[in-house]
């Protein structure tokens, strides 16, 4: 598999925390859960993917190309979507929120309306199109926020915890939609702290700690066992 994205000695400081990522390859379609404890920095290794946030050091190939400026970090912006972990609807329909993203891509009428009912069956929601951000469960919105990032049809989807507000029912669902769409070619990247996900994803471990990526020696050999660093790469 070819890598979609690629890090080298990136080093991001804000305030007390520092991130370091020595090497860090995506393939394309590829299943990666980030795992640490509350504040290692799986948020803001996210958003550092998904480049809302441009690191003091280190550099970034997005499919072979280097990440330099602002305006290529734009452009890339559209085919990344991040998930936050309390993700945001603006006040108005379920249609509405999902609709802004394609509107600003120019896709509208018929192909709009068939991609968002498309988004919604995938996330178990058909028929909430008119359904108000109001008046929706806190695992609803996780839904619609998932959806909002489907439509854009990413080849990188970010997600901070997606899948921990959703009950017996939606977390299956939400399994196979991230399997089907890594099959796809599309690379997932999660950060959560379900200790039994790995094994059921199959996913690539990404362990941070204080803010240290540790890439686990054997990635196979990782996928059999506990989602803990043993041994940093060298
Ligand atoms: N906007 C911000 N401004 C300043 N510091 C921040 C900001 N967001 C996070 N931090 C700090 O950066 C560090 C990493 O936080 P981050 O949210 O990335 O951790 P996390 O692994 O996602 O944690 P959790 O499991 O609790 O979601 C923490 O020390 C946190 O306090």
């Amino acid at each position: 598999m070819d890598d979609l994205l690629r890090l080298r000695d990136v080093v991001f400081r804000r305030d007390n925390f520092t991130l370091r990522v020595n090497t860090l390859d995506l393939q394309a379609g590829g299943r990666y859960l980030l795992t640490g404890p509350n504040g290692a920095g799986k948020s803001t290794l996210l958003q550092l993917l998904a480049q809302l946030l441009v690191p003091q050091q280190g550099e970034l190939w997005f499919a072979g190309e280097p990440v330099t400026g602002p305006r290529q970090r734009q452009q890339l912006r559209r085919q990344i979507t991040l998930v936050e972990q309390s993700p945001f609807l603006f006040n108005g329909t379920v249609y509405q929120n999902l609709a802004f993203g394609l509107r600003l891509r120019d896709i509208k009428g018929d192909l709009q309306r068939r991609r968002i009912e498309r988004a919604l069956a995938a996330v178990g929601l058909e028929g909430f199109e008119s359904r108000h951000s109001d008046n929706l469960s806190g695992g609803e919105v996780q839904r619609v926020a998932l959806a909002r990032a489907l439509v854009l049809r990413p080849r990188l989807l970010l997600l901070d915890e997606a899948s921990a507000g959703l009950d017996t029912e939606a977390l299956p669902m939400f399994e196979k939609l991230i399997t089907d769409l890594s099959d796809k070619g599309v690379t997932v990247v999660l950060a959560g702290h379900d200790q039994q996900q790995p094994r059921r994803l199959k996913t690539r471990l990404l362990p941070l700690r204080d803010g240290i990526l540790t890439l686990p020696k054997d990635d196979e050999k990782q996928l059999e066992s506990d989602p803990v660093p043993l041994q940093a790469r060298a």
